[in-house]
């Protein structure tokens, strides 16, 4: 269906008339019918989007992805409205059909591996008995016709073995290599029960663990995976999520960006750029190889078939509890690093993504901004990845190419978001690494992880967001109910141990991969001490500083320590005034929603903006004195030193416009501080946030239209007309009177 929707737009512009297009279970819009030829400015998938019907305007649909997209849509009159809820909501209802059969060919898929495997069991028994048949006979001295009978028995009962590893094999191939697992949009659960476990000792791997073990160690082997594919039954007609479209950019204020969504269209299984995900096990190979890895591992298999069992014993059942980290669909240690070191690009950011669900699970919204900045910057290196798939295989090849071309330092470049990307992991693996070193004091892990990574790139706005979401922080609990794999699974005795078993091969893979991007960064100086130059008080290195309190790390205020920490010029829980001086950050200070003024708008001038808070604080000028080498030049490059991610000399949308001078907004001069305020307009978090308070000057560098809230995530655009009053202070561009 096609047709004219009038879309709200923003506050300048109001509801305005475009071009609409449902095909294929996406919604697209274009200026108009005309200009459709120039492209999508925006897209929604119907099926992981609420359909809403506004309770008195019988020409209004809302399409929500909460905290992702939100398009706010009026027909032409109710009868067309009726029109498009009828094909929104069939769209809908065929995606969804589409997804339970998918999730059903996944069930039946692991179904029938499961029949396999017992079948291969079968088949194992029945071999050992038959070789030790063959013992016997010998020992018997039986004669040469029984010894060549039992023998030809053996030969079809390994035939018939191989052939249903085979099997099994195609099966498990399509089923856990065609990212079925990963396709449920952001906020779904986990997929737990499908994903087989790796993260096992060895002797609790059932047969089939261990042959997929074998199977990869055969992939190391083997590259041929030229004849798989004649003999590959027809791959379930399932899109991996690198197959899908790329995410539209967000041509007007629609929200947030799109979830993350990677790979071009024709993009085919076997086709991608990444040689690991094209390596498939040959089962021909293996035949004529005869002493491979499977091989090897099927003789030891026949030797000691209670290996391949189950374990009975409860105290092993009890160590081998899944966790979110031996089911999640992509992980830092399961990543094979090329042989130069360098970090596959998408199986690097399926992991950050694989991330996501855990933040949504612990639901509280004062996560979204957080959410948000993670997720965007995982989108905009897989923006670059998609330009040219083949040309980007590893990180370290896109932060080149950034460097090559000189786009390396400009605002929104791929090099910028893994800065901020590493910077948000490096946080996350100091946080569990509290974990797992015992610490069940949640807040008091996440304040010191935060201390000692990311508070030294933050200013007292974003210090500020973090005491919010450190006030929402989850008990140990809660935390570990969203780390299960299964529902209760953290009541039980072996979850703990099942954590720190995960933890041991997942962090120090991080580490490991941390390391790589830290050293990258700092060979050719990328480490900026300028980005969130307006936020952030001081610079150093992200890499955990050392203990010893006078090094330069810990000379940066708080650096190493959290909120709790006393001894430190400034902890993050303290909103730090421009000039330096702390007001403490307290639910004291967190006063009841007061009635706002009217709305500032402020006039756009130049192109579009991002977030951006310029402030005249003369501490963020000091770094921590710390010496960094100088910026190794990348090959061939042309590039003049110029300031780490400046603006992009021609920003279009996804740059940033310098051209024009910020409007200015100057305290009152009657000494009285207004105060800077974060709203969130959700209602059972309708609080007023102060944040902190100045006697300078403070240049809102905002438009109207770029302010997203930073505790909802929403954006200020995205507010109703005569919302005003209401909910239309969501964001960090919004003055109110003091209080
Ligand atoms: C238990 C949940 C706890 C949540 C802890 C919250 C951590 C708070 C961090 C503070 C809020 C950050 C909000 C955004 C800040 C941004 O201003 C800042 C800078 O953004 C960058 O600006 C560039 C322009 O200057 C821009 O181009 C770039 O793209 C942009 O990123 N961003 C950051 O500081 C990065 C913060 C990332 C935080 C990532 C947190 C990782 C996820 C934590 C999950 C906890 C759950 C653990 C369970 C996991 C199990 C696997």
């Amino acid at each position: 269906m096609e047709g004219i929707l009038h879309k709200w737009t923003n506050y300048i512009s109001g509801w305005q008339p475009r071009w609409f297009v449902l095909d294929g279970g996406t919604l697209s819009y274009y200026d108009s019918q005309e200009d459709a030829w120039k492209g999508c400015k925006g897209s929604i998938k119907i099926s992981v989007c609420e359909i809403l019907v506004h309770s008195t305007d019988i020409t209004r649909v809302d399409l929500t992805i909460p905290g992702e997209q939100y398009f706010y849509l009026r027909a032409i009159n109710a009868a067309e409205r009726q029109k498009w809820l009828v094909a929104l909501g069939t769209a809908k209802a065929c995606l969804t059909d589409n997804r339970t059969r998918r999730e059903k060919e996944l069930q039946e898929n692991t179904e029938a591996i499961k029949t396999k495997m017992s079948e291969l069991r079968l088949y194992c028994d029945l071999l050992l008995k038959q070789v030790n048949k063959i013992k016997d006979s010998e020992e018997r001295g039986d004669s040469a016709e029984a010894g060549e009978d039992t023998g030809n028995m053996v030969k079809s009962t390994c035939t018939t073995f191989l052939k249903t590893l085979e099997e099994c094999m195609h099966i498990a191939n399509h089923t856990f290599s065609s990212d079925m697992v990963s396709q449920s949009p952001p906020g779904s659960p986990p997929v737990a029960a499908i994903k087989p476990q790796k993260i096992k000792p060895l002797c609790h791997l059932n047969l089939g663990e261990k042959l997929r073990e074998s199977e990869e160690a055969n992939e190391n082997q083997s590259q041929d995976s030229g004849r798989e594919g004649a003999e590959e039954p027809e791959k379930p007609d399932i899109p991996s999520h690198r197959d899908q479209a790329p995410s539209t950019a967000l041509e007007e204020d629609d929200g947030p960006p799109a979830p993350y969504t990677a790979g071009p269209v024709t993009q085919l299984e076997g086709e991608g750029s990444n040689p690991e995900q094209e390596q498939k096990h040959n089962m021909d190979q293996i035949k004529e190889d005869g002493e491979d890895e499977v091989s090897r591992n099927q003789r030891e298999m026949v030797s000691a078939p209670d290996q391949i069992l189950p374990p009975q014993d409860p105290l092993l059942e009890e160590e081998g509890v899944d966790t979110f980290f031996s089911t999640m669909s992509h992980r830092f240690s399961d990543i094979r690093l090329e042989d130069d070191r360098g970090i596959p690009t998408q199986d690097f950011l399926d992991s950050c993504y694989a991330i996501v669900p855990v933040l949504d699970k612990l639901g509280s919204t004062v996560f979204a901004p957080v959410k948000m900045d993670f997720v965007g910057n995982i989108k905009k290196i897989n923006q670059k990845w998609l330009s040219d798939p083949n040309s980007f295989p590893t990180l370290q090849s896109i932060v080149l190419h950034e460097l090559q071309t000189a786009t390396a330092q400009v605002r929104n470049s791929a090099t910028e978001a893994l800065l901020w990307l590493r910077r948000g992991l490096r946080f996350l693996k100091e946080f569990l690494s509290e974990v797992h070193s015992g610490e069940q004091d949640i807040h008091g892990a996440l304040n010191n992880a935060y201390g000692r990574t990311l508070r030294q790139y933050h200013g007292w706005v974003v210090r500020g967001v973090f005491a919010l979401a450190l006030r929402a922080s989850p008990s140990y609990e809660s935390f570990t109910a969203a780390l299960v794999s299964q529902e209760g699974d953290q009541l039980k005795p072996g979850f703990t141990s099942g954590m720190r078993r995960d933890l041991s091969v997942y962090l120090p893979a991080m580490e490991d991969q941390l390391g790589i991007l830290d050293d990258l960064y700092d060979e050719y100086s990328l480490e900026s001490d300028e980005v969130e130059k307006d936020f952030a008080g001081a610079y150093s290195t992200d890499r955990p500083p050392p203990q010893a309190s006078g090094d330069e790390v810990s000379a940066s205020p708080g650096a190493t320590s959290g909120m709790d920490v006393p001894d430190r010029a400034a902890g993050p829980d303290e909103a730090v005034r421009p000039e330096g001086e702390a007001v403490k950050f307290s639910p004291d200070i967190v006063r009841p929603y007061p009635k706002a003024g009217p709305r500032k708008i402020t006039k756009r001038r130049g192109r579009k903006r991002t977030t951006a808070i310029l402030t005249d604080t003369p501490a963020e000028k000091q770094g921590t004195g710390k010496q960094r080498r100088p910026a190794k030049q990348p090959p061939s490059s042309r590039a003049p030193k110029k300031r780490l991610f400046s603006p992009a000399p021609d920003a279009g949308v996804a740059g940033v416009a310098t051209s024009a001078a910020p409007p200015t907004i100057t305290w009152p001069a009657d000494g009285v501080s207004p105060t800077l305020g974060l709203v969130c307009p959700v209602p059972e978090a309708a609080e007023f946030t102060t944040i902190a308070a100045s006697t300078s000057p403070i240049y809102l560098g905002l438009s109207s239209e770029d302010v997203s809230c930073l505790v909802c995530s929403e954006l200020f655009s995205a507010s109703m007309p005569g919302e005003e009053t209401l909910v239309h202070d969501r964001g960090v561009g919004t003055l109110f009177p003091p209080l």
